[in-house]
């Protein structure tokens, strides 16, 4: 079978104003990939997914998705399933697991496909459940179903770096797998949690701005000096926050 590219990023630039958030980002993405995107707190990583996802367009460069320019080809982008940081939910939140699947059907909802996103989440039990009883590792798991009713051909993960227990986290990173390897669908995930994308990620992009490391995982766990170079800059790049709230 070819090897496509699910994703081409093609010397993509973006500033809201001032000065530049991606420089010059160059990688690409083959079909089955999973690759862990990692970069310090204001990388620049959720800017560049907003570029792929069609929600910035003034951007300077070149994406493809499957092979289409998403500039002018949009439709493309509903092959994309994405979800976000979580957002936390009021414990009142009227809406069920079911109902907040559904939302995420952009065509006719078929009942058959909310029922198989729930169930591939391993949530089926839940579904009559206000999303407002659940776990926070379990809400997690519910916005992933929301994005898997479209049956997307790529997803984009966009993890909180803030804690969720280890047990509930290794749930989610062997359902991260399981998306990959058993549904075929190719995975950019954003993670600060370094061990877990080494043991399950094939591909790694590493950006802090500008692009920093982008290849196969193992060229970059097993390079103790890029490892080292890598938390460099993310130090700087926390001093340079710091530095500018606080003063
Ligand atoms: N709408 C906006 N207007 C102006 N600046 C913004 C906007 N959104 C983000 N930024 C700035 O762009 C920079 C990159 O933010 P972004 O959210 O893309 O980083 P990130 O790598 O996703 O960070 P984190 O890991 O903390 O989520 C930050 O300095 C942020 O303050």
């Amino acid at each position: 079978m070819p090897i496509i590219d699910a994703v081409k990023v093609d010397r993509v630039s973006y500033d809201y104003g001032q000065g530049k958030i991606l420089d010059d980002i160059s990688f690409s993405v083959e079909e089955g990939d999973l690759l862990g995107m990692i970069g310090p707190n204001g990388a620049g990583k959720t800017t560049l997914f907003n570029c792929m996802l069609g929600l910035i367009e003034d951007y300077d460069g070149r994406i493809e998705i499957f092979g289409e320019d998403i500039r002018k080809s949009r439709k493309v982008l509903q092959q994309i399933g994405y979800v976000p940081q979580k957002k936390s939910i009021e414990q009142g939140f009227p809406a069920t697991v079911e109902d907040i699947v559904s939302l995420g059907a952009t065509r006719k909802p078929s009942k058959g496909n909310i029922s198989q996103a729930i169930e591939t989440v391993g949530l089926l039990d839940f579904k009559d459940r206000r999303i407002g009883e659940l776990s926070g590792g379990q809400q997690q798991r519910v916005f992933i179903a929301k994005a898997l009713v479209n049956e997307p051909r790529l997803m984009i993960l966009d993890e909180p770096a803030t804690g969720i227990d280890q047990e509930t986290q290794n749930k989610f990173y062997s359902l991260v797998k399981k998306l990959n390897k058993e549904n075929h669908i190719t995975i950019i995930w954003s993670s600060h949690d370094l061990e877990a994308i080494n043991s399950i990620a094939n591909k790694v992009a590493c950006i802090n701005r500008s692009m920093f490391f982008h290849g196969k995982s193992h060229e970059f766990f097993d390079n103790p000096e890029l490892l080292r170079k890598y938390s460099e800059s993310s130090m700087q790049a926390h001093m340079h926050d710091h530095y500018h709230h606080h003063h």
